[in-house]
């Protein structure tokens, strides 16, 4: 209809054409894609991803080299045979070929497992790690002892500054606590039959009140302590087993540090994250040329790493230790193994209930053909050491002889470590008032023997594990999250770290409620103080009735979204107006419980047990009777003596439909249950083949941690 149209109408109209009749660009126009019939394979084949391309090359290059020493083989034999020379055929030269490799499987890897109190290193070829302490003494001010004015176990005062009698000294509900304990097991103990004289506290109190110390001259004592001896000028650090024997009254003073808390990063002693990774580098370097004899760090290139990380890990932390063991020391291939995974490999079974006791934490996993079962996961902040605190605490209120004991002090924190692993026990027949000895040694002092009494102390204080509210978890989550930060997602920036059911199921039952008008993440840290400073804070009332129905089908409120008493969250089908949803919709969402920061994962081990079983059998009674018959304990806390059957015993009171199926097993061939995991990473690090986990350096220098996404055999 234009064309017809005269210029001058086309120039009324303003669409007269006033170009010069070419187009636009003389670049192609491609035309849009119908997206119904788009296509694309990128990103979408294996050979498009560098990791399989070099795990590939790998494989043929050792396929082709395999080739040809199997020609050369076949050939050496064949040029023997025609020479006349012995009558072995090819194929047994072949098999001596291969019975002699050049090197031992592992002799190159280094296996690294880092705990609350002990570093577990060595190289995979070895039967068994070698064992320090996760520790580092550095030139300071003053010692660990001096900081706190406070001695450990905290004490109360009168308010003239004196302190108090032992058995107030802990303040009454823990007395209270206490004393409901040790009722509660004289009733069980008579109960079972058992024997119990009926003053055995009174005699306890009575004979430890009496006792003096007696005084050993230092020439005297055979068995003195050695203590580290400070070189001239002093070190700026001292790490591993010398570090804890440097006396509290050097000159100059040195100070303590663990890197690791309760399976965390110590955020609550460090002031900067570079200086806590600068103290992890430290301890594990000393280690590896002290230990292992690698002292060339130089040689290291030609080593691979297998580092053993929680089964619930923070991938912030997992990055900086990949950076660290890449970067810093250039290890050739690195490559992380779960916990409970490791546990499993190092003992031998394909499918298990791991509870592995530390120091500081307790983890929980079911594992099942060589996976952990993520919903399973659950991460406890308490452990042996709790154990011995309580024990001297329970101690001190039963006037332990040695009332000045403080576990701030190196040789107090040592002895009281050694008095717990020798005296306490699980094993119900074993409570009786009975006496012991123990000799105080401190540097440039003469030495003290003394003797005591103790009566149920040692079964209560383990037993805490049962009841952790007895142990002092004012300040397990002092400073989580002020290094360093929460993985966040790259796109919608929430929070991507693992979680867990079970661990979900736990944090709703213990959380404290919020603020009502909801925190954001970011702000929920600052509820960490209120929490911190009610210790023994009453658990959440339906925390046990929550756990206790978990038999059946987990409850689809666990599974990360916290419900409606723990949130504010409105609830649906309830009367809330138009008006109200709307301002709802507008109020920041609530974090999801495991992005809180102010919970303190403290439960009871049983209890705990049973909720990560549930998740990981998801009703399935078949699974659950696998998993309930196949409990396996690790980890140094596990040693005290009758632990296992008490664990047992408990289970099956909480559960006596299964009790002929319950049974908590030990790892195999008397290995100790602290090394499993170690053992099993060092098993994991001699696979040849199968492992597809490795990272190299090429790949790591190109992609960084993005690789872990490949990497990882759980979803990263
Ligand atoms: N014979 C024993 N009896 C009781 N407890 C023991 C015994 N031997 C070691 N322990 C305790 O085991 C704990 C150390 O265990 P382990 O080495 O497994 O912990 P970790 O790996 O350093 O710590 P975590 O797992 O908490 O990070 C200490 O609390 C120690 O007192």
């Amino acid at each position: 209809m234009v064309g017809k149209k005269s210029g001058k109408a086309l120039r009324d109209e303003g669409l007269e054409r006033t170009d010069n009749n070419m187009e636009l660009s003389s670049w192609p126009q491609i035309p849009a894609i119908n997206q119904k019939n788009y296509y694309t394979d990128y990103l979408k084949r294996d050979d498009q991803n560098l990791a399989f391309r070099l795990q590939n090359e790998e494989a043929r290059t050792k396929m082709t080299k395999k080739a040809k020493d199997h020609d050369r083989a076949l050939a050496m034999a064949k040029t023997e045979t025609a020479e006349g020379e012995g009558e072995a055929d090819g194929d047994a030269h072949m098999e001596d070929a291969e019975e002699t490799p050049a090197e031992m499987a592992g002799s190159k890897v280094i296996v690294i497992h880092m705990g609350s109190q002990n570093l577990r290193i060595g190289l995979a070829s070895d039967a068994l790690p070698k064992t320090l302490p996760m520790v580092i003494a550095r030139k300071a001010a003053t010692n660990e002892s001096e900081d706190h004015d406070e001695p450990k176990p905290k004490r109360f005062k009168h308010d003239d500054g004196s302190e108090m009698e032992p058995e107030k000294a802990f303040g009454l509900e823990w007395s209270s606590h206490f004393n409901r304990m040790s009722a509660d097991l004289k009733v069980h103990m008579r109960q079972n039959k058992r024997r119990m004289l009926p003053n055995s506290k009174e005699m306890v109190v009575n004979y430890n009140r009496r006792t003096v110390p007696e005084i050993i001259s230092e020439h005297n004592d055979p068995m003195r302590a050695e203590w580290t001896e400070l070189s001239s000028p002093p070190p700026e650090y001292i790490v591993g087993q010398p570090a804890l024997r440097v006396p509290d009254s050097s000159k100059p003073r040195y100070k303590l540090y663990w890197p690791i808390r309760n399976g965390w990063c110590n955020e609550k002693d460090y002031t900067s994250k570079r200086s806590l990774f600068l103290d992890i580098s430290l301890i594990v370097e000393d280690a590896i040329k002290n230990q292992l004899r690698l002292t060339s760090k130089k040689d290291w290139t030609q080593y691979s790493c297998v580092f053993v990380i929680p089964d619930l890990y923070d991938k912030s932390y997992v990055t900086q230790v990949l950076d660290m063991l890449m970067r810093e020391f250039a290890f050739a291939r690195v490559c992380f193994i779960q916990e409970s995974l490791a546990a499993t490999f190092g003992a031998g079974f394909t499918s298990a209930c791991v509870v592995d006791i530390g120091a500081q934490k307790t983890s929980i996993c079911c594992v099942e053909e060589g996976m952990c079962i993520e919903n399973s996961r659950v991460n406890l902040k308490y452990g042996g050491q709790d154990v011995t605190e309580t024990f001297i605490k329970m101690m001190l209120h039963d006037h332990f002889p040695y009332a000045d004991i403080n576990l701030w002090r190196r040789h107090d924190f040592l002895l009281a470590e050694e008095l717990k692993k020798n005296i306490c026990t699980m094993n119900e027949a074993s409570v009786s008032p009975q006496v012991f000895d123990f000799h105080l040694r401190v540097a440039g002092q003469d030495t003290r023997k003394y003797t005591f009494k103790a009566f149920d102390e040692v079964h209560l204080a383990p037993m805490g594990v049962f009841e952790p509210d007895i142990f002092d978890n004012s300040d397990k989550i002092t400073g989580r999250r002020t290094l360093i930060d929460r993985s966040v997602d790259i796109y919608d920036g929430s929070p991507n770290d693992p979680t867990s059911a079970a661990q979900s199921e736990i944090l709703t039952a213990m959380a404290p409620p919020l603020p009502s008008h909801g925190k954001t993440n970011g702000e929920s840290h600052s509820a960490a103080p209120d929490v911190q400073a009610t210790p023994g804070r009453p658990q959440h009332p339906n925390a046990l009735s929550k756990v206790q129905d978990l038999e059946g089908t987990p409850r689809s409120s666990v599974a990360g979204s916290p419900g409606p008493e723990n949130t504010g969250t409105p609830q649906a089908g309830g009367t809330s107006t138009p008006a109200a949803a709307a301002t709802a919709a507008q109020a920041p969402r609530p974090p999801a419980v495991e992005d809180r920061d102010d919970i303190m994962p403290v439960f009871g081990l049983d209890n705990a047990i049973l909720t990560s079983i549930a998740h990981a059998s998801r009703s399935d009674e078949k699974k659950m009777r696998d998993f309930i018959g196949g409990i396996m304990v690790v980890g140094g806390g596990s040693l005290t003596s009758g632990f296992h059957l008490f664990l047992e015993e408990r289970l099956q009171a909480l559960r006596p439909g299964f009790s002929k199926e319950i049974m908590i097993g030990t790892p195999p061939r008397d290995l100790d249950p602290q090394v499993v995991v170690w053992k099993g990473a060092s098993i994991f690090g001699k696979l040849t083949g199968t492992n597809d986990s490795w990272i190299g350096r090429l790949e790591y220098d190109r992609l960084g941690p993005r690789l872990m996404a490949y990497k990882c055999m759980w979803a990263y």
